[in-house]
Order: C-alpha cells, then structure tokens, then sequence
C-alpha cells in the first residue's frame, strides 16, 4: 500500500470532531497523528507531521487556525461555519504565496446535502417564489446555518442570472424576525429542536404548485464520506476550493 496521508483533526472533543477522529482511525489509507481541542498550541500538528487538518472549532478560531497552517505549508479541510466573502478572499490571498498548498472550505460535507444545494440552484429559475427553512440541534451556536447561507446565495445567484425580480411579499407589519434572515433576497428561516441534527428544506413554489427539496442528516456519519474524499483530494488541489460540489462534478 502507498503512504498513508498524515491527519490532523482540530476541534477533536467536539461533536463532529470526534466523528473524524474515529473515521480517520477507521480508514485504512489515513494515519491520525495529532487531535487537537481548544487552546491547544498548533505546533502540535506541525511537530506531528500532519499533511492535512480537519478543523471543525468555532467560528471564532478556524480563520486563525487555517492563516497559521497555511504558513507551516499543511493542506486544510475546513467544515465549521462563519466564512464569508471576505475572510475567504484573505485565505485565497495567502495561498498565492505558499503555491502548492490546498484549503477546501465546505459549509456541509453530506453528499445528500450538496445534492439538494445543487438541486434548488438548478430549480430556482423556475419559480416566483423560494424560501429556506434550516433546522438543527439546539446547541449549534450560529444562525442561519452555513449551509442555508450557502443554498440561499446560490439560489439569489440562478434568480439573477434569470433576470427574476424580487421574490414576492406583501408583508409591510411584522414582528422582527418574524419573515427570518435576508440572505441576498432569500428568506431563511431557522429553527432550534433538541432531538434534530442537521435538516434544510427549500420551498419553491408558483401558482398552484410548491416544490419542496428537502435534507436530513441523522447521524454526524452523514458527513463522513465527504469530509474523506475532501481529505484525499485537497493536496492535489492547490488554492481554495469551496463547496465540496467542486469535487463532486456538480458545479
Ligand atoms: N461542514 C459540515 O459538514 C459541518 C459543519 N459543522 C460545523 O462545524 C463546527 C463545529 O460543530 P460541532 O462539532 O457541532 O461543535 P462543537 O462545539 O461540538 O465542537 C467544537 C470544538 O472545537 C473546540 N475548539 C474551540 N476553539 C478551538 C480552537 N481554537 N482550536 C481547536 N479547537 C477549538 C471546542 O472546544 P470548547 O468546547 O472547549 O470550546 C469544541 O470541542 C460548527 O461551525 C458547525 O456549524 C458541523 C457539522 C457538519
Ligand atoms: O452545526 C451543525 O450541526 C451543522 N453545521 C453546518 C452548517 O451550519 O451548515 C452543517 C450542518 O448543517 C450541521
């Protein structure tokens, strides 16, 4: 067998971090050499000889975390949330100068999940009317979800590109929030339930008829495949990538 590629996992206490520790345990071409929590020092990954990290902290910490292993020339798997336009223009920026080196940023690692994302994007153009309702456990410290965020840019992007105008709406009383956040255009709406992991609907609907493309991750599992694959592909892929459609043929 060739050389197993060398893992780091950051965030390893969390949630999804324990369930990457044990899927690169699990996996027979992946070699866990560092699991690194909070206020660790990220030498620790260097030292370990990590070639790629998985960081799935906080949205706080994983720009820092990523700006830091950038420099020490490790390859990054990033699945926590918070990135924006901006904090991911400065990651692109620093790779220009540390070429060869690949950061994939992907706001959810479920192949289900990337699926509906690329589904409601294809469909938007069809419709009038589009509304995205996430709802995940009620630990989760940010809303709406990345993963909303995402679908609702790509779906504000196909509106555009045909020429749609504003989803309709004639609400001019409201209870603030009570219409949910605005992402370029797209209402999203986010619920909180003990019981739920990670769930998106996305509603599109035209007179007399609704079209729903709905998502379930049950089990933090569901995100293993994808964050596996980004694993094994991102050294090869130098830059930023973001959205794990681009390792899917779906973009
Ligand atoms: N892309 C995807 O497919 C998915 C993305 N996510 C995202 O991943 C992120 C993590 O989710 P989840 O696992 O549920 O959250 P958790 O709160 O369970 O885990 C986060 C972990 O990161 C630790 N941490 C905080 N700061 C740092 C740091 N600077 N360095 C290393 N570790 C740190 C926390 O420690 P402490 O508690 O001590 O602060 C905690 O153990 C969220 O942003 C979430 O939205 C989640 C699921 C799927
Ligand atoms: O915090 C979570 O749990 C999840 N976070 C990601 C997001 O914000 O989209 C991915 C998935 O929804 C689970």
């Amino acid at each position: 067998m060739s050389e197993r590629i060398r893992v780091a996992v950051l965030g390893a206490a969390g949630r999804m971090g324990q369930t990457v520790v044990r899927a690169v345990q699990e996996a027979p071409d992946l070699e866990l050499v560092a699991a690194v929590d909070a206020d660790a020092d990220l030498s620790v990954v260097v030292d370990a000889g990590a070639q790629v990290a998985v960081d799935f902290t906080v949205p706080s910490a994983t720009e820092g975390n990523v700006h830091a292993l950038v420099d020490a020339g490790v390859h990054l798997v990033v699945g926590t949330t918070g990135w924006d336009d901006e904090s991911l223009a400065r990651v692109r920026d620093h790779l220009a100068d540390r070429p060869g080196v690949g950061v994939l940023v992907a706001p959810n690692f479920a192949l289900g999940a990337v699926l509906a994302m690329a589904f409601a994007a294809r469909a938007a153009r069809w419709f009038e009317s589009v509304e995205v309702i996430e709802l995940h456990h009620p630990d989760k410290v940010d809303a709406p979800s990345g993963t909303a965020h995402h679908t609702a840019t790509a779906i504000a992007a196909a509106r555009a590109a045909a020429a749609l105008g504003p989803v309709p709406d004639a609400t001019t009383q409201a209870l603030d929030g009570a219409r949910g956040a605005d992402v370029e255009g797209v209402r999203v709406h986010s619920v909180r339930l003990r019981g739920l992991v990670a769930h998106e609907e996305i509603l599109l609907g035209n007179a007399g008829e609704q079209l729903t493309i709905r998502h379930d991750s049950f089990d933090r599992v569901s995100f293993m495949p994808g964050v596996l694959l980004a694993v094994r592909q991102v050294g090869s892929r130098p830059g930023l990538t973001v959205g794990l459609e681009q390792l899917l043929d779906l973009a």
